[in-house]
């Protein structure tokens, strides 16, 4: 599935238009009858439905709905809060047709009128504004959101909850809180933000006739899924041995975290890695080694010099490295010698991160591929913005910053948005709240030094990873486990039941 921005959807609706010969007129009722057969799926025609229109082609959408509703019965009345000269083109046009077959218009022109109109309805479909929406919202139409929301009534809204702009990073002014959004043919960005996603309720997509190039050609984004997984996940090889699956290292853990390496290696071998090694200070080998006797080991005297040659020459057998699980914020030379002196692929996790910020300059010359894992509060320290900001721009920031150092970044969260050096981006939506405890990072990365190893692009390599992950978690909760009860652990051990769902 593809995720839009709104200037690629209406290039895709272009697309369909000019190259696929379908009129604006004809992709609009397919929108209109679309919606409305998901709705009569969904309530009885003894329900009075209020259709409230716009000026743009969102209120061509509602004037479509309320002919296809009609027609399958139900009572519907379009409150248009627009003047008439504002509506125009397709929109004008299936407005006449409306009301070629219905005198059921009234236009309403303030707040407190349509408040008193409202509330004999059931239903309140909203196609009010849709992705042509810019700027702060306008009165009337600001504090007619507002009475709608208030209103004790079931809220559908069309394409996009009203108010709500398709992209991130806009600030939000006033949108209608939707009970459930039907999004014409492809989601938005917005449905993928933590801040934005609220106000869609549930979502589901209608289809209106655009063909898959259009997308192929004008989208940057997808939302990732079985599909992708089982297309792009490498086979095993019935020959392969241990130095085939790939030799990864694990390089972290301070004498306080030595969790953090343990749960990494662990899910890395869970995951498939031929071999692992753990470079590590002495106090904590036993530790590991107890809890992942699969491993090897590589003695580092502590985690801040820089490598010697005995670590360089061990190190260069090695096919990806993960580094900064447990490690520290204490100056450190580790991370810079992994980068100059070491042209292996390069995972940076949790306090390596911070180790990573000033190294920026020469990550870029780094001529292996470097991956980033941050959540939300790393990447606003590696970016210099805040935390909402972040927030509000996952898809902005994240591409920025890929592009303009030139390493693959992995935004964790509720949506993990992952973003290579080129700009495209994947989200992975798997996952729930039991992943939020600690240590749960410390397995992503694990996997994810799977993932880099095994896989020819990298890419689908980490949007692979992360729907292992997320997906683990979802097995276990809705089985033996709780979001509350969710421990790390469990997660890597969770992953074999998600290849076998796989093969
Ligand atoms: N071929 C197409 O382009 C199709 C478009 N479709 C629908 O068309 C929508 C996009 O249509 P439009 O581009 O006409 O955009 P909108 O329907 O979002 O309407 C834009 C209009 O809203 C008003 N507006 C914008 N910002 C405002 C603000 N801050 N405060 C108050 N009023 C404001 C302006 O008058 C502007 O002309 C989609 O969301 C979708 O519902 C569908 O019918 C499918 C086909
Ligand atoms: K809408």
């Amino acid at each position: 599935m593809y995720i839009v921005t709104a200037e690629e959807m209406y290039e895709i609706d272009r697309y369909a238009i000019k190259k696929g010969g379908i009129e604006g007129k004809i992709l609009m009722d397919n929108a209109g009858s679309q919606v409305a057969q998901r709705i009569v799926q969904t309530y009885d025609t003894n329900r009075k439905m209020a259709i409230v229109a716009g000026g743009g082609n969102n209120g061509g959408d509602g004037f479509v709905i309320a002919r296809y509703l009609a027609e399958y019965g139900y009572e519907v009345t379009v409150f248009q809060l627009v003047a008439d000269h504002k509506i125009k083109g397709d929109a004008a046009f299936h407005k006449q047709c409306w009301l070629n077959t219905s005198d059921k218009l009234t236009h309403v022109t303030d707040s407190h009128q349509l408040k008193q109109r409202l509330v004999d309805f059931d239903v309140v479909i909203d196609a009010i504004l849709g992705i042509g929406v810019s700027g702060a919202i306008r009165e009337p139409i600001r504090s007619m959101i507002d009475v709608i929301n208030h209103l004790p009534i079931e809220k559908i809204s069309v394409d996009i909850p009203s108010g709500l702009p398709a992209n991130d990073g806009i600030h939000v002014d006033q949108v209608i809180q939707a009970n459930k959004t039907y999004i014409i043919e492809a989601p938005k960005e917005t449905a993928f933000c933590e801040d934005t996603s609220i106000y869609y309720g549930e979502w589901e997509t209608v289809k209106i006739g655009i063909p898959q190039t259009a997308y192929v050609k004008h989208s940057s984004k997808k939302r990732w899924c079985k599909k992708y997984v089982r297309a792009t996940f490498p086979k095993r090889d019935k020959y392969a041995h241990k130095g085939s699956n790939g030799r990864g290292l694990v390089i972290g853990g301070q004498l306080t975290m030595p969790g953090a390496i343990v749960l990494a290696a662990r899910a890395a071998l869970r995951s498939g890695a031929g071999l692992i090694t753990v470079a590590t200070v002495k106090e904590n080998i036993p530790i590991v080694s107890s809890s992942c006797i699969e491993a090897t080991y590589h003695l580092l005297p502590n985690l801040t010099n820089r490598l010697t040659d005995r670590d360089l020459e061990a190190f260069e057998k090695i096919d990806a490295i993960a580094v900064g699980m447990g490690i520290g914020r204490e100056d450190s030379q580790l991370l810079s010698d992994l980068i100059e002196k070491l042209d292996k692929p390069l995972l940076i996790d949790a306090d390596g991160l911070y180790h990573a910020k000033p190294l920026l300059e020469p990550l870029l010359q780094h001529k292996a591929p470097v991956v980033i894992t941050p959540h939300y509060g790393e990447m606003a320290m590696l970016t210099d913005k805040t935390v909402p900001e972040v927030k509000r721009s996952p898809f902005s920031i994240s591409r920025q910053f890929a592009e303009k150092h030139q390493l693959y970044v992995v935004l964790k969260g509720k949506y993990t948005v992952i973003t290579a050096p080129d700009g495209e981006q994947i989200v992975s939506d798997q996952g729930n709240a039991g992943l939020a405890k600690g240590g749960t990072g410390d397995v992503l990365s694990g996997i994810l030094l799977t993932m880099v190893m095994q896989h020819k692009e990298l890419l689908s390599a980490l949007a692979n990873g992360c729907y292992l992950h997320g997906k683990s978690a979802d097995y276990l909760v809705e089985e033996d486990h709780t979001e509350r009860d969710l421990l790390a652990t469990d997660v890597i051990e969770g992953l074999s039941q998600v290849f076998r769902t796989l093969s």
